[in-house]
């Protein structure tokens, strides 16, 4: 019996899912079919993410395919899913990580501070304006929507001076060679889960849990447990400028969290690193991660953000 996977159309996210499927045909021979789906997020191009609101932009209509059994699997970028998943489905397996960390791509620029004052930066992201405004606050940031390679044609156009994107993305399609600078996860906190792969299915399918087993890396799956657990505590999705980035080193679990309000006033960070001992801690780690943020201001910035 085949494996169908649903996947979007960009060229991202079919080679994501042609990645899966490459690797699940290789470990146990099963046929793979990919199934293009065309999710609301790919419909509505014009509008600052941000600005829609509704979360699972990107995900929905595969979730939708999945629950009535016309496809087996979905392969996301992690950072795309919700963190409350439809009953029914959830995260079976996450691949090792892709490189996490954003990169600064620029046809005339090396690097952010290279940048004169008044220079144009595109992102549709308030994690990343609100760490560039950090560094910045000189610079004029500006929408930017699209597909990876949408964004890096509206860079060579010249209707930015400098664009930022997952290094990940660049990598995957080969295009890491227009990046011009990277910045560490400490001058930019990564996105939640930004450069893992996350495998969702029917959580009463055994047949693919089976097959997906082989899949699964067990430390990522501990970051990103770590990572979701403080979004989800913060209830934040795309229209919270916040960030949080896990690590696992010599048996000890580190993660650094940061969340800001839109003006560029408040920023608030926060890391708690510990011995690793279970999945639960990381899960634990997250919240608690959350939770200080939450008393330090992030409550007020949440309230202020949700009323708008
Ligand atoms: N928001 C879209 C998106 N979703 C996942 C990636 C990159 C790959 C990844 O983070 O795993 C991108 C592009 C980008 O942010 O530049």
């Amino acid at each position: 019996m085949k494996v169908r996977i649903g996947t979007r159309k960009s060229q991202l996210a079919l080679w994501q899912a042609n990645y899966i499927a490459n690797l699940i045909n290789q470990i146990h021979g099963v046929e793979v079919e990919l199934v293009k789906i065309t999710t609301s997020g790919d419909k509505i191009l014009d509008v600052p993410l941000a600005k829609i609101g509704g979360k699972g932009l990107f995900v929905k209509e595969i979730e939708d395919a999945m629950l009535k059994g016309e496809i087996d699997i979905a392969v996301h970028s992690l950072k795309d899913v919700p963190t409350q998943l439809p009953e029914g489905l959830d995260i079976i397996a996450i691949t090792e990580r892709e490189d996490p960390r954003d990169a600064f791509l620029s046809t005339k620029y090396k690097s952010l501070k290279d940048l004169p004052a008044g220079a144009v930066v595109g992102t549709s992201s308030l994690r990343r304006k609100s760490q560039i405004m950090k560094m910045r606050d000189d610079l004029i940031i500006n929408d930017l929507r699209g597909n990876v390679d949408t964004r890096i044609r509206k860079l060579e156009e010249g209707q930015y001076d400098a664009i930022i994107l997952a290094y990940a993305g660049l990598k995957r399609l080969g295009l890491d060679s227009k990046a011009s600078y990277i910045f560490s996860p400490q001058e930019m906190i990564p996105a939640v889960c930004q450069g893992f792969l996350g495998i969702e299915a029917r959580v009463d399918d055994e047949r693919i849990k089976k097959i997906l087993e082989p899949i699964n890396n067990q430390e990522s799956f501990i970051r990103a447990t770590a990572e979701r657990s403080f979004l989800k505590t913060l209830e934040g999705g795309c229209q919270v400028p916040l960030g949080a980035y896990c690590e696992i080193k010599d048996d000890f679990i580190h993660i650094t969290g940061f969340i800001a309000d839109l003006e560029g006033k408040t920023f608030i960070k926060e890391s708690l690193s510990e011995k690793l001992t279970n999945i639960n801690q990381a899960k634990e780690l997250g919240q608690r991660l959350a939770n200080i943020l939450l008393k330090r201001g992030g409550k007020d910035i949440l309230t202020k953000i949700y009323n708008l």
